[in-house]
C-alpha cells in the first residue's frame, strides 16, 4: 500500500511522494560478520572479546522458541497496523505509551526517526496500571518473551562480572531486573529512503539490548569508521553494549553506535529489550565521575532538550572540563 493513503502511519510518515525510489543497494551489501555468542555452550572468553572488539554479537540457541518469537513479531505487527488515532487513544495516558517519530522532544528538533511504537516499562506493567493493553493476548506474549528476556540478560550479565572481576555489592546494584524495558518499533516504508533513517545513529543508554528483528534488515554499526549491515539471521538475536556496561568496565567494553535504515519498500518490525543498572546505584570508574543512572538519564534529557542530541557518556568523562 502507498504510504500516503495508509491510515495506520502518523500523519508526519503520509509523504505525498509516490514514486518510490529502489532502496541504497551500497548501503545494504554484506560486510564483515559480526561474532556469534552460543548461550547454551557459553564461552566466557568469546563473549567477553566480542564486548571489547564489536561491542556487538549474535545470540544462538538462546531458548527462546521459534513459535513465541513469531507470534510476538505478528502480534506486534497486527497492533501497529491499527489506525494512527486509534493507537493514540489506545495507548495515551497509560504506562505502555505509543509513540512516533522520536526523539522530536526537543527545542530544536532535527530530522524524525521514520519510525513508531510501544514503549513498554515492564515494572509498571507488573503492577498491572495499563489500561490499554491489560488482558490482551499481547499482554500473554510479553510477560512470556521478558522473561526470556530477563534469563538471557541475566545469563550473560553474570558472565561479564566474571570477566571484569566485579564484586557482588557492585553486580547487584549494576543490574535491576524490574528497570528493564521493552520497545516495540514498527519503521514505516519511507519514499525516497536513500538518505534517511528509521533511527539516526546513536549508542544505548542501557547496561544490555537485546534485539529481535524480523526478515526485513536496515540496522548498522559503525566499526573503524564504516558502516556496517548486521542482516538478520532467523533464530538469532543481537545483543549490543550499551552506555552503562561500557561505564562499568571501565571502557573495556565498547558501546557500539548504530542506526537504523529505512526502507522504501518494505516495513520492517523489531523488539528491542533493554536492561538497566538501578536508578540510585553509583557507577565509579576511572574514567568517568561517579554517577548514578538517574544522574545520566537527566543529563541526556537536559541536552536533548537543548541541543536535540545526546552527549551521554562524554558529560561525565574525568577530562570533560564541563
Ligand atoms: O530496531 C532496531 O534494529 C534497533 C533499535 C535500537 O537501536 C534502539 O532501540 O535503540
Ligand atoms: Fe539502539
Amino acid at each position: 500500500m502507498d504510504s500516503t493513503a495508509d491510515p495506520s502511519y502518523p500523519h508526519i510518515f503520509r509523504r505525498h511522494e509516490s514514486d518510490h525510489e529502489p532502496d541504497c543497494e551500497p548501503y545494504r551489501k554484506a560486510g564483515p560478520e559480526i561474532p556469534v555468542v552460543d548461550l547454551r555452550a557459553l564461552d566466557p572468553g568469546r563473549l567477553a572479546e566480542a564486548c571489547r572488539v564489536w561491542g556487538i554479537f549474535r545470540l544462538a540457541n538462546h531458548g527462546i522458541p521459534p513459535t513465541l518469537s513469531n507470534r510476538i513479531l505478528d502480534r506486534a505487527r497486527l497492533i501497529l497496523s491499527e489506525p494512527f488515532e486509534d493507537k493514540r487513544t489506545r495507548f495515551g495516558g497509560g504506562p505502555v505509551s505509543y509513540f512516533w517519530g522520536t526523539p522530536a522532544v526537543g527545542k530544536r528538533v532535527r530530522s524524525v526517526n521514520w519510525v513508531e511504537g510501544l514503549h513498554i516499562p515492564l515494572a509498571r506493567l507488573r503492577s498491572g496500571e495499563e489500561p490499554g493493553f491489560g488482558s490482551s493476548s499481547f499482554r500473554c506474549l510479553v510477560d512470556e518473551y521478558v522473561r526470556h528476556m530477563a534469563r538471557i540478560a541475566r545469563e550473560l550479565f553474570n558472565a561479564l562480572t566474571v570477566d571484569l572481576k566485579l564484586d557482588s555489592v557492585q553486580s547487584t546494584s549494576h543490574f535491576s531486573e524490574p528497570d528493564a524495558i521493552l520497545r516495540v518499533y514498527r519503521y514505516p516504508r519511507r519514499p525516497n529512503a536513500c538518505h534517511n533513517f528509521g533511527l539516526e545513529a546513536h549508542s544505548d543508554s542501557s547496561l544490555l539490548s537485546i534485539l529481535n528483528q524480523d526478515e526485513v534488515g536496515g540496522l548498522q554499526i559503525l566499526r573503524e569508521g564504516r558502516w556496517i549491515n548486521v542482516a538478520p539471521i532467523s533464530d538469532m538475536l543481537i545483543v549490543n553494549i550499551g552506555d552503562m556496561m561500557q561505564a562499568i568496565s571501565d571502557n573495556e567494553y565498547m558501546s557500539v553506535e548504530h542506526r537504523v535504515l529505512a526502507s522504501s519498500s518494505k516495513e520492517r518490525i523489531s523488539l528491542c529489550y533493554f536492561a538497566y543498572p538501578s536508578e540510585d546505584g553509583l557507577i565509579s570508574s576511572s574514567r568517568y565521575k561517579p554517577f548514578t543512572y538517574k544522574d545520566f538519564k537527566a543529563k541526556v534529557q537536559e541536552d536533548i532538550e537543548a541541543t536535540g542530541f545526546k552527549i551521554g557518556l562524554d558529560r561525565f568523562r574525568i577530562t570533560d572540563p564541563n
